[in-house]
């Protein structure tokens, strides 16, 4: 197969769907890869590397999307991306389409077969694709609202750990998954008091028993997370419904009662954000104040840690890159129901039940439409 990876564009975003070695790996199984030129520079990857790994680069996106059998990202396409797309083409990336009916329309109208990594499930079930990246934004969300929490940021003027003889900050975790659980390592290995909510009690047990007293779980109930609004330093939003667009759990009311200075991370942006007052930020100009509270709301967190964030993430696509590049669509999916998963959208259609649900689009049972 000829698979294509273009040179991110959205704000700040440096990762790239393919490393050399992926190149190399899918090279070795007879596939053609063609790079853009500079797609990997940002994390010191040049044209020389992929070319030693057996890619051929080319000068400009127009080729990579109009030459290449499946295009693999990171981020969604961007408008301008999009339009480049066309029927019998598979595009393997993030999407975060439930809440982006723009994106949905043009991923619709191009009549590409679109796997989203964020849908794809594992043969133990959970994200496989989505984790890794969940797992830089879980322990960056900390970082990030250490930063905001600073004075000259706007923020309540804390020191996460506080120092002897000082309490530490009050940081509130809102899902215990994967971004949840690594924001908690990292907030308690600065030495804040730590509370998280989840409304999976089996998550709560695990965190529970891998931090005992260092922490608080906390069933998440309305009045849970209204308790620990007032309460809390800072807060960070890492609740996922897999597909659809997050539940909101602070109203705009809730998060005027917080404290002047506080800190919203809200990492479930890319799903629509969990609070209310939250909308997509970006790395250039990533926070904003509503009723003085902090809110850092960046929906390509990893995309700031680059060189550690792409090779996480090919560690976790590679295996599935193979398989779509070595089987074919849909061979790759009849095979494997957790790469089904990943199907959103196959010629005009929206093959992902909570997408199409959210946006009012008919859904269509994928292993009906694929003839399966
Ligand atoms: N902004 C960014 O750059 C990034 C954003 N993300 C996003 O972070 C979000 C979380 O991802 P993961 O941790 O991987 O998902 P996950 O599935 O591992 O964990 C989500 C957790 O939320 C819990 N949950 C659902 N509804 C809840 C509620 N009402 N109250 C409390 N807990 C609730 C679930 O039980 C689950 O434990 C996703 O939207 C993901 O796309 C992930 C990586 C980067
Ligand atoms: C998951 C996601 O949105 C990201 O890595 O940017
Ligand atoms: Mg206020």
């Amino acid at each position: 197969m000829r698979i294509g990876v273009p040179k991110e564009i959205k704000n700040h975003e440096y990762r790239v769907g393919l490393t050399p070695a992926s190149v190399r790996e899918l090279v070795a199984h007879g596939h053609e890869v063609l790079v853009e030129t500079r797609a990997g520079a940002g994390i010191g990857c040049e044209n020389a590397h992929y070319e030693a790994a057996g890619a051929t680069v080319v000068d400009s996106a127009e080729e990579v999307f109009s030459r290449a059998q499946m295009v693999v990202k990171v981020k969604e396409p961007q408008p301008a991306e999009c339009k480049m797309l066309h029927e019998g083409q598979i595009l393997f990336t993030y999407l975060h389409l439930a809440p982006d009916p723009i994106q949905t329309r043009l991923l619709v109208e191009s009549g590409v077969t679109a796997i989203a990594y964020e849908t794809v499930t594992g043969p133990r079930g959970g994200l496989p694709l989505l984790a890794p990246m969940s797992e830089v934004a879980g322990r960056m969300s900390i970082q990030a609202g250490a930063h905001c929490l600073e004075k000259a940021h706007g923020g309540l003027g804390m020191l996460l750990g506080g120092v002897p003889g000082v309490a530490p900050a009050h940081v509130t975790v809102i899902g215990g998954g994967v971004v949840g659980a690594n924001a908690v390592r990292m907030a308690v290995g600065m030495g804040a008091h730590v509370c998280v909510l989840d409304r999976d009690v089996d998550r709560l047990r695990l965190l529970d028993a891998e931090y005992g007293s260092r922490i608080t779980t906390l069933y998440s109930t309305r009045e849970a997370i209204e308790q620990q609004a007032v309460a809390a330093d800072l807060v960070i939003g890492a609740v996922l419904v897999p597909g659809a667009s997050a539940p909101k759990l602070l109203s705009a009311e809730q998060v005027s009662a917080m404290k002047p200075g506080a800190v919203l991370v809200d990492v479930a942006i890319d799903q629509g954000g969990c609070f209310a007052t939250s909308h997509p930020t970006t790395h250039d100009d990533p926070t904003y104040v509503v009723d003085s509270v902090i809110h850092y709301c960046v929906a390509n967190m990893p995309g700031a840690v680059p060189r550690t964030s792409t090779f996480a993430l090919n560690n976790a696509t590679l295996p599935y890159t193979l398989a779509l590049a070595s089987k074919g669509f849909p061979r790759a999916v009849a095979d494997d129901a957790g790469l089904l998963a990943g199907l959103n959208v196959h010629r005009g259609r929206i093959t992902y039940r909570a997408v199409a649900d959210d946006l009012g689009y008919d859904w269509a049972e994928p292993l009906e439409l694929l003839g399966l």
